[in-house]
């Protein structure tokens, strides 16, 4: 039977080849919903009329007369409520492909309305943390989507919970891999959006560049699968070919592998627990071809240190870390910034954020807390 599929941040990286796939795989899904931000609505338009889609919700409230014009017949949602309206209307699959934490309260929607999760947006796992599991009705309903998470997830059918003894994460290293600290500090964004390996939306470029990216992967791989930060490794791996392993107790490393194409995840996010046939084209064996691995220079990218330390130091530290990286992130791509004051920025309104000493989570502390690190984020780029 055709599985129902709402696409949040149908218009980015994730969500046109989330399209592809269920183009390429008729009868497979069906398109139940699209969402995005609404800075391309010709995209979103079209979309919507390629998959015949009944429902399309976007967050600009000011394009919700042009949808409603373009799309007759078409249920239009506008306004900064929109995607989690949409993300509760119980589609089987609720893939977030949104970027930042704004794909927060769609995710929780998602969950409650019994939705399986295919999650793409890592931040909202990071900064809901405990909340995005107590959201959950059922076992096993969130799908990673995250390359690495996904390795992670396929390698972990390997063997049972008790047997693992460590996840290793694989980072590309960026494209500044190898450079000094000073050189870094000075990128400019034309060279933090130029990924080695990936071709991606601009925010998660520029997190690869920093290797904040890996340090929002780590709380995630430890949220999703429940593993202490501590045995979670990070191995800098620059062909990103080898997506991440899992390091079993009697010295088994089990590790996922495929070319750097999204479409497998993602496909396999839409599908899970089955496979979709050709999602994606496998390793050529043919072909003479070297892997390598490599320690990461925690010198010069603190960003992975940066994260275990807000994973050990409260429940809304994620959620600093991750709302002051969005503004230096946003500063660094309007020309406002250097590169180097991106993690800066990070690691002073980390140092500086009270955290949570409450027993349970809760959703006003979590925005609480985000509110307070971007203004406080604001505050420190804008002082120099
Ligand atoms: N791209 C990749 O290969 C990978 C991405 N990810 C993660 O997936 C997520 C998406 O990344 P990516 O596809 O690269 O990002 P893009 O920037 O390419 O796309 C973001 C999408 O989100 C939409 N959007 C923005 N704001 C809102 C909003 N308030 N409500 C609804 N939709 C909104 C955008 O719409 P509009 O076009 O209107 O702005 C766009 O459709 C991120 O969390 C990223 O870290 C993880 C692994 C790999
Ligand atoms: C494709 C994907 O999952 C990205 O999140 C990827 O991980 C980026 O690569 P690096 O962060 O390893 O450079
Ligand atoms: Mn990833």
């Amino acid at each position: 039977m055709s599985r129902s599929v709402v696409v949040l941040g149908s218009t980015g990286s994730i969500g046109t080849q989330a399209l592809d796939i269920v183009a390429a795989a008729p009868g497979r899904f069906t398109v139940a919903g699209l969402s995005a931000g609404g800075a391309n609505l010709e995209l979103l338009v079209a979309q919507a009329r390629a998959h015949a889609v009944p429902v399309v919700a976007v967050a600009d409230p000011a394009a919700g007369p042009t949808l409603r014009d373009a799309l007759p017949g078409t249920r239009v949602l506008a306004g900064p409520d929109a995607a989690a309206e949409l993300a509760a209307t119980g589609a089987d699959v609720v893939l977030n492909g949104i970027t930042g934490s704004v794909g927060l309260l769609p995710t929780l929607a998602a969950l409650r309305a019994g939705s399986t999760l295919a999650l793409a947006n890592k931040e909202s796992l990071v900064v809901g943390g405990a909340l995005v599991h107590a959201a959950a009705v059922r076992p096993d309903q969130i799908v990673p989507v995250d390359s690495e998470h996904s390795a992670i997830a396929q390698a972990l059918r390997s063997g049972a919970p008790g047997e693992v003894h460590r996840l290793v994460l694989t980072a590309s290293g960026g494209p500044f891999r190898g450079w000094s600290a000073e050189r870094v500090a000075s990128a400019t964004p034309q060279q933090a959006l130029a990924h080695p390996t990936w071709s991606m939306g601009p925010v998660v470029t520029v997190n690869s560049a920093s290797l904040m990216n890996k340090g929002l992967e780590l709380i995630e791989a430890h949220l999703l699968f429940d593993v202490p930060v501590e045995r979670i490794a990070v191995v800098v791996h620059p062909q990103s070919v080898v997506h991440s392993m899992v390091e079993f107790v009697d010295g088994s490393t089990i590790a996922q592998a495929s070319p750097p194409d999204m479409r497998l995840p993602i496909a396999l996010g839409l599908a899970w627990p089955d496979r979709v046939p050709r999602a994606a084209r496998p390793c050529d064996w043919s072909a003479a071809t070297s892997w390598t691995f490599e320690p990461l220079a925690e010198d010069v990218f603190p960003a992975v240190g940066l994260a275990r330390s807000a994973a050990a130091a409260s429940a809304t530290h994620p959620a600093v870390y991750n709302a002051a990286n969005e503004e230096g992130v946003a500063a660094f791509l309007a020309g406002r910034i250097g590169f180097g004051r991106i993690v800066a920025t990070v690691a002073r309104v980390l140092e500086e954020h009270d955290g949570t000493t409450a027993q349970a989570l809760t959703l006003d502390a979590v925005l609480d807390a985000e509110r307070w690190a971007r203004a406080r984020a604001r505050e420190v780029l804008a002082a120099g």
